[in-house]
Formats: structure tokens, C-alpha cells, sequence
């Protein structure tokens, strides 16, 4: 298999923006302070990434159509776009783009996506993926960015996702998800505190962090998302890794 690009490798500093105590919380927001954190904190907070990253290229592999358009939406730095580009080489007529709404993002993605080689062109847009418009795609990816659309406007932003993939074509969506279960989601939301704590984050950083997202980032359901997949015409719902709440499916359309 290719090399994956490890984001680990992406300059980064610490994160340590919940670490002294706030007077109050404000919500999560996507600004330039992240940016400079961000590599170190997604790597400290979500388990699995870097495997969902190397999982997303084996898909790309296998799902990319040639002369088609592949998508990256919520792109952040570029960890999903580089693991998907280096899975393209020699698949003729291909083109990736790249959608985030934070300028700050954008931007230090822009940076990342001109350090690497490749011959599969890359274009980054700064817009809003509910607004974004989509065409003859074969692969799109949203790693860990529907949780953050307004639940209400989900069933819209998968439907436009849909409605653009060309036949055989692929939706690689991971999220962290509720369980049904209050006693087995409140075990599992343990499980990641006790990873966050083992990946250096003091219970102040958990809980203000906790704090900050808990109104930007609303969680559904795996059950929720597989019947909204169905529901819109996706012929085949998978989920392909998972680590206590947070999980990678894949949604195809048919062939
Ligand atoms: N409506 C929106 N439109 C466009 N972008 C959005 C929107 N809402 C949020 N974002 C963007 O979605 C990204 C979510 S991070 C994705 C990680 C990346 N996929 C990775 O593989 O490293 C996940 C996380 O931080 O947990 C941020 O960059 C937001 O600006
Ligand atoms: O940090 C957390 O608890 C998370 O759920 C993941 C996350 C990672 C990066 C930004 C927002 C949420």
C-alpha cells in the first residue's frame, strides 16, 4: 500500500486551548487558534483517526471512477484529501476538491495540499458545504463534519451528495455517534474521556472542551444515519471501523 500521509506529520503545536480555567465556555469555533493546534488535536481526541485516514485511501482506491470529480467536504488541514490523492495515481480525468468554511482552515490547507507532489490537481473552496455545488462525483468524504450541520439540514446536504454521484459511487462518512443504550452511550463517552486523559488531556481540558462543543456539535445516532442513507437511496450502508463513539461507514449508490 501507498505511504499515508500521517497528519502527525503536519507542523503542529500543542494543544492546549481548554487547559487553563475559562470564566466562561464559548462555543467551538473553527478560528486560526485551532489552526495552529489542530493537527495535535484531533490526533489526541479522536481514536482512530489516522486509521480512518489510511481506510479512506484504500476506499478511494477502490471507488474512484476515472474523468470524475472526487470531493473532500469539511477538509480542515487536508488529511482526508492527501490520503485520498495518493490512492489516484494513474486513474485518468480525475480532479479533487476540497470545501471547508473557516478561512483560517483554508488557508494552512492550502499550504499543506502545495507540500506534497502529486499530478492529480487539487482546488480548495471556501464555502459552506450545504451551499456547495457538487458534480459527476465518485468518491465524496465527510470525515467527522456532518456533526457539525444543524441536524435539520443533514437530510439535505446527504440528498445533494446523492443526487451528484455518478452510479457506483461512494459517500465515506464518519461521526461520532450516540448508542440508544443511555448505559452502554454513557460507557462509551468513558471510554473516550479515559483515551483524552491517556493522550495527556487534564478532566479541566475534558470538560471545557466538553463545554464548547456540546452546541455546535449535535451527535446522531448510527441507527439515525442509516436510515437517513436508505431513506435518501443509498443501496448499501457499512460501517467499516470503529473506536467506542466514533465510527467510518460508507454509503453506496448502485451501479
Ligand atoms: N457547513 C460547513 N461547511 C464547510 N465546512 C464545515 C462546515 N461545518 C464545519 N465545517 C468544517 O468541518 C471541519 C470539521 S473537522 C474535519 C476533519 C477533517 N475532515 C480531517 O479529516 O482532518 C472535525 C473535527 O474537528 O472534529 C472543520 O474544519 C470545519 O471548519
Ligand atoms: O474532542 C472531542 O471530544 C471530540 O469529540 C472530537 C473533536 C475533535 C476536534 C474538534 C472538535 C471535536
Amino acid at each position: 500500500m501507498n505511504g499515508v500521509i500521517n497528519v502527525s506529520e503536519f507542523k503542529s503545536k500543542p494543544d492546549a486551548i481548554f487547559s487553563e480555567p475559562l470564566q466562561q465556555v464559548s462555543d467551538f469555533v473553527f478560528d486560526q487558534r485551532v489552526v495552529e493546534v489542530f493537527p495535535d488535536m484531533i490526533n489526541r481526541s479522536v481514536p482512530g483517526y489516522q486509521s480512518i485516514l489510511q481506510g479512506i485511501g484504500q476506499l478511494t482506491k477502490r471507488y474512484a471512477q476515472a474523468n470524475s470529480n472526487l470531493y473532500d467536504l469539511g477538509a480542515s488541514l487536508g488529511a482526508a484529501t492527501l490520503a485520498m490523492r495518493q490512492n489516484l495515481q494513474g486513474l485518468s480525468g480525475v480532479q479533487l476538491i476540497a470545501v471547508d468554511n473557516s478561512p483560517a482552515m483554508v488557508e494552512r490547507c492550502r499550504l499543506h495540499l502545495q507540500g506534497y507532489r502529486s499530478d492529480v490537481p487539487v482546488s480548495v473552496r471556501c464555502e459552506d458545504i450545504q451551499q456547495s455545488a457538487l458534480e459527476n462525483a465518485s468518491v465524496v468524504t465527510m470525515n467527522f463534519t456532518l456533526q457539525f450541520v444543524p441536524p435539520e439540514q443533514r437530510h439535505a446536504v446527504l440528498a445533494n451528495i446523492y443526487d451528484n454521484l455518478r452510479p457506483g459511487g461512494v459517500l465515506l462518512l464518519s461521526e461520532k455517534f450516540t448508542s440508544a443504550d443511555p448505559a452502554m452511550n454513557a460507557m462509551l463517552i468513558d471510554l473516550h474521556h479515559e483515551f483524552k486523559r491517556a493522550n495527556g488531556y487534564s478532566e479541566l481540558e475534558i470538560s471545557q472542551k466538553r463545554a464548547a462543543i456540546e452546541n455546535v456539535m449535535r451527535i446522531d445516532s448510527l441507527e439515525t444515519h442509516r436510515q437517513r442513507l436508505e431513506a435518501i437511496g443509498f443501496s448499501a450502508v457499512q460501517v467499516w471501523f470503529q473506536c467506542y463513539n466514533f465510527a467510518a461507514m460508507l454509503a453506496v449508490k448502485a451501479s
